[in-house]
């Protein structure tokens, strides 16, 4: 099954509204730069790469927003911010980046496409609004083409390092959902098992936000991947019993020394990892590592709401009064990490030079 996690429809922005999978698919529509943002705040769309696309969309939708470009489709525009005043048409676009830029802090993606469409605009900035909306519109489209692209490469590179018959343990959701599709983490599954390899997946349920249990689970049944669910706590156990041959993880950030920013947890699984010697392999497209961060200590984490850690929608079982944390990311350093797999191949033992030495700077 094709999974469209975000698509251009109607002249609008539809993305799965993931917090409620697996019991319901539903796509939500988005138009405008700060409803894309709520929804990438809120968690509709998650997963570094799938983030940044949105954030893609979000920019192109305030262009056509502001430059009238689509007229059913601009209910917050007053009459007299109509039209194509360059002023009003950049004061409301910063705007646009701005409230983007604020809905996540981890996931460099974001900052990445952002940068990415700003870039563009400055490219056409002379030309009319609705020329520049269109211009827009089409880099977010290639975007999101290229996220599959690059995943698709990647997915190649990380299958040939499973073997036949492989037990994979993965952490959160680096699949299609976490993307434009395909996926990191889970496109290399994919790629192994289009290459005829007989792997199987176990999932770590992934508290608090349930990604792994919710969405990998859903995903690998889909596509008829056996997959096991595990909660976190048993990952120690089952690679203790030589259940597990080889960690795939995705990442929202890699710091220029190779230090891996990804979901809560992950540092736990690559510590478990590496005492009972199984590779521990990251999937990471080049647009995730932000060579402006020396090491993972620098990276932000972003802090989420004590209610996700409270209980689960609308089901609490903490205790009433109790202190709570809720970091959302962990950074695991560089030498935990066996390789990080890229769209333009692996780099093994990573390292600054290793990584530079790839993205040829
Ligand atoms: C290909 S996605 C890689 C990461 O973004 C993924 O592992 C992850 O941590 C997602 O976190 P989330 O909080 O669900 O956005």
């Amino acid at each position: 099954m094709k999974v469209e996690t975000l698509r251009w429809f109607n002249n609008r922005l539809e993305m799965i509204d993931q917090r409620i999978l697996p019991a319901a698919f539903e796509y939500l529509s988005y138009y405008t730069a700060h409803s894309v943002a709520e929804g990438i705040r809120s968690m509709v769309v998650r997963g570094a790469p799938a983030i940044g696309v949105a954030a893609a969309y979000g920019v192109a939708l305030e262009a056509l927003r502001l430059s009238n470009a689509t007229p059913s489709l601009t209910p917050a525009l007053s009459p007299e911010r109509r039209g194509s005043d360059a002023a009003e048409f950049n004061k409301g676009m910063e705007e646009g980046f701005k409230v983007l830029a604020a809905s996540r802090p981890t996931a460099v993606n974001l900052f990445w496409a952002l940068q990415r469409m700003r870039k563009v605009w400055e490219s056409v900035a002379t030309q009319t609004p609705p020329r520049i909306a269109q211009r827009l519109l089409a880099e977010a489209h290639e975007i999101l083409a290229e996220d599959i692209r690059i995943n698709k490469a990647m997915g190649a590179h990380g299958a040939a390092l499973l073997k036949d018959g492989a037990r994979v343990l993965t952490h959160c959701n680096a699949g299609a959902l976490a993307t434009a599709g395909w996926g990191t983490a889970l496109g290399v599954f994919r790629s192994a098992v289009e290459a005829g390899k007989k792997i199987s997946v176990i999932a770590d349920e992934t508290r608090p936000f349930l990604q792994g249990a919710r969405l990998t689970a859903w995903e690998m049944v889909q596509e008829n991947i056996p997959v096991t669910l595990i909660t976190d706590n048993m990952a120690g156990h089952l690679m203790a019993q030589g259940e597990v041959d080889a960690v795939v993880v995705g990442t929202d950030r890699v710091a220029a020394n190779g230090d891996v920013a990804n979901k809560i947890g992950t540092y736990m699984v690559a510590v478990l990892a590496r005492r009972h010697n199984i590779p521990f392999y990251v999937a990471c497209p080049l647009s995730t590592i932000d060579l402006s961060i020396a090491t993972g200590k620098d990276i932000p984490i972003e802090e989420r709401s004590e209610d996700e850690v409270k209980g689960f929608r609308d089901c609490r079982w903490a205790a009433e009064g109790v202190k709570i944390r809720n970091p959302a990311f962990d950074v695991t350093p560089a030498e935990l990490v066996t390789g990080l797999i890229t769209e333009k191949g692996v780099i093994l033992q990573p390292d600054a030079q290793g990584i530079r030495k790839l993205m040829q700077v």
